[in-house]
């Protein structure tokens, strides 16, 4: 069994060493303590065992991708930092990825392409990216178009400017290649790269085997472009009609390989290529539209003579080049674009041809009088689910019900009621709410109410519901999170939901999933059909815009790039005009027409188990504020508000002074820390480790309800600053915070963190002297190392504080010299009122005085820091001094550099050294 687990008892050794040391140095160490971590570590073992030994962990380890892992280590310095997370946390604490679909933040609203902030230049902070993509502009349609075909594939991408400076494409220390592939928007722009940055990205194609998929415009002066060195003349502006795949091309994999489309194509930009090598061959034809006046049209107009995408197999120059005539708005490019990125990437961007589907349809029986089911139309849903088998075989509606509006509606509707209650074994059945209640404006013995009396109207009808998954109406409780939701779910053995809100409802393609608390939430889709579309005259744009949606515009496009599809719709879709049955079956045949994607439909648990295990990255959720959102504000309960959460957070790091700061904060009358929490006393570390998981509640109820409009509310914990996941969260969840960050001389913060560790017996440093610790080599004792990294790590100053100004502005950030805390405070309380706005402003000389004895400054009316800050210790030896001058030296240089690149003055000790 033990090998089976593939953990040590020399791991568990170390680790309990680790984890009792690691508890020590965050807080005081008591023998409770110590006793609870023992506890909970034969818990977490015992978990540990049964997930190592049923792969219960979604295969994640052994899925956890390797370029991750790769540019993981990269980025670390050696093996510092690399194992900053226990084993047992390895899959609960991944990155989420979220910031990069939103372009490098959680923002939704900001468009793709639109510059991220200035990012500092430190190269291993750059977190691994999949596709580079050139764009001649960031802001244009193009662009937003390809951010959207990524994004939908959670494909992780970089858009930059073709004109610009190329940006790094290998991680230097590792020589792993950042890009599977180069992406161009335009081809002309790479045919017109200069000839230094040509070989820079063909060298890198070559030695890396990566491809380049590019795009054309056609919108440009010259008609007719023509590339000597690469034997190839390019004609744009033209209109085409028909369209054919070259069936001799070996990727077809998602295209159907004979497709041949008779009708018009849009759009009268398209380019045809002309080409005179046999290292070209061609990927689709088309013909020029006779009727054509635009510009090209002194081109043959020959049956699908024209070649509008080709295949540069790199006979000429060594890389392979697949370049479409349009863009992807055109659905058959987007088909050939996927098909030429698995084979230009041999695999690497892992696209299934699976796709899950289930289609929700929310609010049976819900009010609505005069627009609701007639008995003919559920029959028409049983005849609808059938026709659809015929393509998916187990496929069925999914019927989400709200009992007590049984009956509601016309006689006529009444008898489209008992009829639905009477074929309600051809359905899946789910609970909604009762009488469709949002659980965020009921209590949680009200909303069991509601669930209980669902359940007792499903069966008295008979109706079987499934009880694995739910969902409430308008998503209430569901994301933002509310845990009296979630209680009550899991009691009844709920284990999957959907929801369309997280993060944000907008933009569709951005909409992701989590777990909290083991249940799985999968995004939603929408296809455009709401509760009041009951008419195709309703569709925006109507019946046509309907057809192009289902004919290669946005339902197709869904299809072909959502792996895993939940669909809403609602129960007047299904009558009056059935518009959701007329899309769905259009759509499915249409999709299996023209592509080999597979359609399945799995129950709701598996769907969700195979979506997590696809995209293990996002199983952590990403808190968002609900105040910062219309949407989420309306389905968040008025009295938990936002005004709950802090406004300034001292992020650390450790030994720096962070809890002199935070007592002296304390004494303003407008500033209120969060409440003390029985296990991490005044530190909630909640954006770092397992907190997080607990949800926004939790946090929430750290903090008090503020009293007066002037309080600011604040907490500090010291181990955020050099955690990789702290500034993501927290910028997520509260993206106008204040931060400050205490730097002081890093030497000397280390060496305090070593008494700190010695004062409570921490293990590791009894038996080990200061130098021996900072200076442990890589082959030393895998404790000691981390001892050693727990003690250097957060002065690596330069690397933390990158990684912050990647999410927050600067003007956000202060940066505290730590020796002038000590030495000074009352300048640096007085700044920092200034920067966080504190009001009434408060002259701190009046609250502090210099203690002789103890040797710095206490508070006047309640006194000094506890014995346990501004210890007694020796000097640091003269070995220990010149190692750690000589290790921070370059940590210390990046510092400068950095400061200077941002324009922030040094702290003295920098100036200094
Ligand atoms: N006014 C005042 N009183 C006491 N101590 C002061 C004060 N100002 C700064 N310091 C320095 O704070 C160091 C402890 O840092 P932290 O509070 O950040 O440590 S912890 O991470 O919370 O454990 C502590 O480190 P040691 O001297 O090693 O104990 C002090 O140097």
């Amino acid at each position: 069994m033990l090998s089976m687990t593939r953990v040590t008892i020399r791991q568990v050794a170390v680790w309990v060493l680790t984890l009792l040391g690691r508890v020590c140095s965050m807080k005081r160490c008591s023998l409770f303590k110590i006793v609870t971590i023992l506890f909970s570590m034969g818990l977490t073992w015992v978990t540990l065992l049964l997930i190592n030994a049923s792969g219960v962990a979604l295969g994640i380890r052994s899925k956890m991708n390797s370029d991750l892992m790769a540019a993981r280590a990269a980025r670390d310095v050696g093996d510092l930092a690399a194992n900053e997370q226990p084993l047992v946390d390895d899959y609960l604490v991944q990155d989420n990825p979220l910031g990069f679909y939103f372009n490098e933040k959680l923002h939704g609203n900001i468009p793709i392409g639109a510059p991220f902030q200035a990012a500092p230049k430190l190269d291993h902070q750059i977190p691994l990216k999949k596709v580079l993509v050139f764009v001649g502009d960031l802001g244009s349609p193009q662009v937003i178009v390809l951010g959207q075909f990524f994004a939908h594939q959670r494909i992780e991408y970089r858009t930059t400017l073709v004109t610009g400076d190329v940006p790094t494409l290998v991680l230097s220390d590792l020589n792993v290649p950042r890009y599977v592939l180069l992406v161009f928007d335009d081809y002309a722009s790479y045919l017109r790269l200069d000839a230094r940055r040509r070989s820079l990205l063909d060298d890198y194609c070559k030695k890396y085997k990566v491809g380049i998929l590019a795009l054309t415009q056609s919108k440009r002066s010259s008609e007719t472009e023509v590339s000597v060195e690469f034997k190839l003349k390019l004609q744009h502006g033209l209109k085409l009609k028909k369209f054919k795949l070259n069936t001799e091309v070996d990727f077809w994999r998602v295209a159907k390989r004979d497709m041949v489309w008779l009708e018009d194509l849009p759009s009268s930009d398209w380019t045809i290529f002309s080409v005179k090598h046999s290292t070209y061959r061609p990927v689709a034809f088309s013909t020029v539209d006779p009727t054509w006046r635009g510009s090209g049209t002194n081109v043959s107009k020959q049956e699908f003579g024209c070649v509008v995408a080709l295949h540069d197999r790199g006979l000429l120059d060594g890389v392979e080049r697949v370049i479409l005539g349009l863009d992807l708005s055109f659905w058959l490019n987007a088909i050939i674009a996927m098909d030429a990125m698995t084979y230009l990437t041999n695999g690497r961007l892992g696209l299934p041809l699976d796709r899950l589907l289930q289609i929700d349809i929310d609010d049976m029986f819900v009010g609505h009088t005069g627009i609701r089911t007639h008995a003919r139309d559920a029959e028409e849903m049983v005849a609808s689910q059938n026709r659809i088998r015929h393509y998916i075989p187990n496929f069925s509606y999914f019927l989400g019900f709200s009992g007590g509006w049984f009956l509601a509606g016309t006689p006529l509707e009444q008898s489209g009621d008992r009829r639905l209650v009477e074929l309600a074994e051809h359905f899946q059945w789910f609970n909604h709410m009762y009488r469709h209640e949002q659980p965020h404006t009921q209590n949680g013995s009200i909303f069991k109410l509601s669930l209980d009396n669902n359940t007792i109207f499903a069966e008295k009808h008979k109706i079987r519901v499934v009880k694995d998954y739910m969902v409430t109406p308008h998503h209430s409780g569901v994301y933002p999170a509310l845990e009296m939701v979630y209680d009550e779910w899991i009691k009844r053995g709920v284990v999957c939901s959907s929801t369309e809100e997280y993060p944000s409802i907008t933009p569709q393609w951005g909409r992701r999933g989590f777990i909290h608390r083991g249940i799985m939430v999968v995004p939603r889709q929408t296809c455009r059909l709401y509760t009041k579309t009951v008419n195709f005259e309703d569709y925006p744009g109507g019946k046509e815009q309907l057809d192009y949606s289902i004919r290669g515009g946005f339902l197709f496009n869904l299809f072909l790039s959502t792996p895993v599809m939940i669909f809403m719709t609602h129960m007047s879709n299904y009558a009056n005009d059935r518009l959701a049955m007329y899309a769905f079956e259009k759509v499915i045949e249409f999709v299996l027409t023209w592509t080999n994607l597979r359609l399945l439909s799995p129950p709701p648990a598996e769907i969700a188990r195979r979506y997590f295990s696809m995209y293990p990255q996002e199983i952590n959720p990403v808190w968002t504020n609900p105040c910062d959102s219309e949407k989420h504000r309306e389905i968040w309960p008025e009295e938990k508000s936002c005004r709950r959460l802090p406004k300034l957070i001292i992020v650390g790091p450790q030994k720096t002074g962070t809890t002199a700061l935070l007592r002296f904060l304390e004494a303003h009358p407008s500033l209120k820390s969060s409440k003390q929490d029985p296990v991490y006393f005044e530190e909630i570390q909640f954006f770092i480790g397992k907190n997080y998981l607990n949800g926004l509640e939790w946090y929430q109820e750290h903090f008090p309800e503020p009293n007066d409009p002037r309080t600011i509310l604040f907490e500090k914990s010291a181990n955020y600053f050099d955690n990789e996941l702290a500034p993501k969260r927290i910028y997520a969840l509260l993206p106008r915070a204040k931060i400050v960050i205490i730097v002081s001389e890093p030497a000397r913060r280390a060496y305090s963190w070593y008494h700190h560790m010695r004062s409570h017996d921490d293990p590791v440093v009894m038996n080990y002297t200061f130098f021996e610790v900072v200076s442990a080599p890589e082959t030393a004792p895998r404790f000691l190392r981390d001892a050693r990294n727990r003690c250097l790590k957060p002065g690596m100053y330069a690397v933390h504080l990158a990684r912050w100004l990647q999410f927050f502005p600067q003007q956000q950030i202060l940066l505290i010299d730590g020796d002038q805390l000590s030495k000074d405070p009352i300048t640096v309380l007085n700044n920092l009122q200034i920067f966080a706005g504190v009001q009434p402003f408060i002259d701190y000389s009046g609250k502090l005085e210099y203690q002789e004895e103890k040797g710095f400054y206490c508070l006047t009316e309640t006194g000094c820091l506890s014995s346990n800050k501004g210890r007694k210790y020796p000097p640091m030896d003269v070995e220990s001094s010149r190692y750690l001058d000589k290790f921070f030296k370059d940590h210390n240089t990046n510092l400068r550099t950095l400061l200077s690149d941002i324009n922030y003055p040094y702290p003295l000790w920098l100036a200094q050294t």
